[in-house]
């Protein structure tokens, strides 16, 4: 298929035409192209998911490569991370392969394995991150997201075995010492809910640590949802000093305060787990320093955390339910809503599409659709606003934190090398 979108704005630009043939963008239109009005719409290069839960291998109840594929494609995303917590863990040549493969037939979006550190994230040995760099799957990040790798020695080898081949150790970094028990952030709203903190310097310890062990390697270290400010300040500190570190935050760190565990959201009791999230929500104040450190490039990049949660782990006691929220289809609103007006298309474009793809190493991604690109962008209607219906979701769990929010910003279509993988609301699988 060949496609003619007339009138459409590239990162805000003058309104162009962009003709897609071929799977790359072309400069001029032959006449056999489906036309498409792009009056209104902006182009984003397509976005690129950091941080993206499948579940597959081991929970298909809470969501496959297929469903995130198709959440990922209608969010506008053309690429996504598949991180390693599967049952079987990622641990393996041969379980990276899978997905890898899984995502291929799928063919929605390029699902990107991460490879675990640690065999079956139990933080003691190595995994074997080599054979899956040399895997079908070429891996390059590796994380044991879900756990921190705590052991100081064990974390020093991972960078300094991934240093090799130039990959990244993306950390969780979480103090286990520090986090027993912990059900929410440590503070005001804890302390009158009675429930156990989780304290901001359980993260901040971790990454001063991990920076310091970077610095030491000379390897890159990837930082997962920061979600304090004293976690952006050792971070910028870092950068400074020409540490080789990056760093991500989610949607719902830019927008989510603690207050929300109390009930503080209309429409929402107290103890609500669709809150619960590791690490979790913080302050207003942390709230305020990962937008400014969004904006002023300390971190570099928005990372779902799409985390899909069955019913059954989500709707029930706090205590019990599992930590994670939806995030591929809700991000981009999310962000314009947030820091849209301090980033600009340009900065959105960078911080989800061109950074992430340059931390992965997806050389296909992060340009600019422009005659000569791939055809692997995103079509955005940004007057548009929508209610968020956690049913209507593609993914096949429902737990969104968004539920009932009105959000601005619609994904109109999405593109993954001249295939059209989503158009209104719809993906094409
Ligand atoms: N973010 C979460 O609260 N949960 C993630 C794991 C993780 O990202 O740490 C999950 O796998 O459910
Ligand atoms: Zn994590
Ligand atoms: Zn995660």
């Amino acid at each position: 298929m060949s496609y003619l979108i007339r009138n459409v704005s590239v990162l805000g630009g003058a309104p162009v035409d962009l003709v897609v043939r071929d799977g790359v963008i072309v400069d001029s239109a032959d006449g056999t192209e489906e036309v498409m009005d792009g009056t209104g719409l902006i182009a984003l290069p397509g976005l690129v998911d950091l941080h993206t839960h499948l579940r597959e291998p081991g929970r298909e109840d809470a969501e496959t490569v297929l469903t995130g594929s198709r959440a990922a494609a209608l969010g506008g995303y053309t690429a996504v991370c598949a991180m390693a917590n599967t049952n079987p863990v990622a641990d393996t040549a041969g379980v990276v392969e899978q997905v890898w493969r899984l995502g291929r037939e799928a063919g929605l979006v390029d699902v990107q394995p991460i490879g675990a550190v640690t065999v079956g994230l139990g933080g003691e040995k190595l995994a074997e991150l080599g054979a899956m760099a040399d895997s079908a799957a070429a891996v390059r990040i590796f994380s044991d997201d879900g756990m921190c790798v705590h052991d100081p020695r064990l974390m020093r080898r991972a960078l300094e075995y991934v240093k090799a081949f130039d990959g990244v150790i993306a950390q969780h970094a979480e103090e286990p010492r520090l986090t027993q028990g912990a059900q929410m952030h440590e503070g005001d709203v804890s302390a009158r809910l009675g429930l156990t903190g989780w304290p901001s310097v359980a993260e901040e310890a971790i990454i001063a640590r991990d920076v310091l062990l970077a610095a030491h390697t000379g390897a890159r270290l990837h930082v997962c949802h920061v979600s304090t400010a004293g976690s952006v300040e050792v971070i910028r500190q870092a950068k400074a000093r020409g540490v080789r570190v990056t760093a991500e935050v989610t949607p719902h760190h830019l927008l989510l305060t603690d207050e929300a565990v109390g009930g503080s959201i209309e429409g929402t009791a107290p103890y609500d787990p669709v809150f619960k999230v590791n690490p979790p929500l913080r302050t207003a104040e942390d709230v305020e320093a990962l937008r400014s450190g969004l904006v002023d490039g300390t971190i570099d990049v928005v990372a779902t955390d799409h985390a899909p949660h069955a019913a059954q782990d989500k709707e029930c006691e706090w205590a019990y339910a599992r930590p994670g929220m939806l995030g591929l289809e809700t991000a981009l609103p999310i962000v314009l809503h947030t820091v849209g007006d301090a980033l600009g298309w340009d900065g959105i474009a960078d911080r989800m599409s061109r950074t992430p793809a340059r931390i992965a190493g997806l050389d296909e991604h992060g340009h600019t659709p422009v005659p000569g690109s791939p055809a692997t962008f995103t079509l955005i209607d940004p007057q548009a606003r929508f209610t968020v219906d956690p049913a209507a979701l593609a993914s096949l769990s429902a737990n969104t934190p968004y539920a009932g929010m009105e959000l601005p910003g619609k994904v109109v279509a999405t593109f993954l090398r001249g295939k059209r993988t989503a158009l209104d609301g719809k993906a094409a699988a």
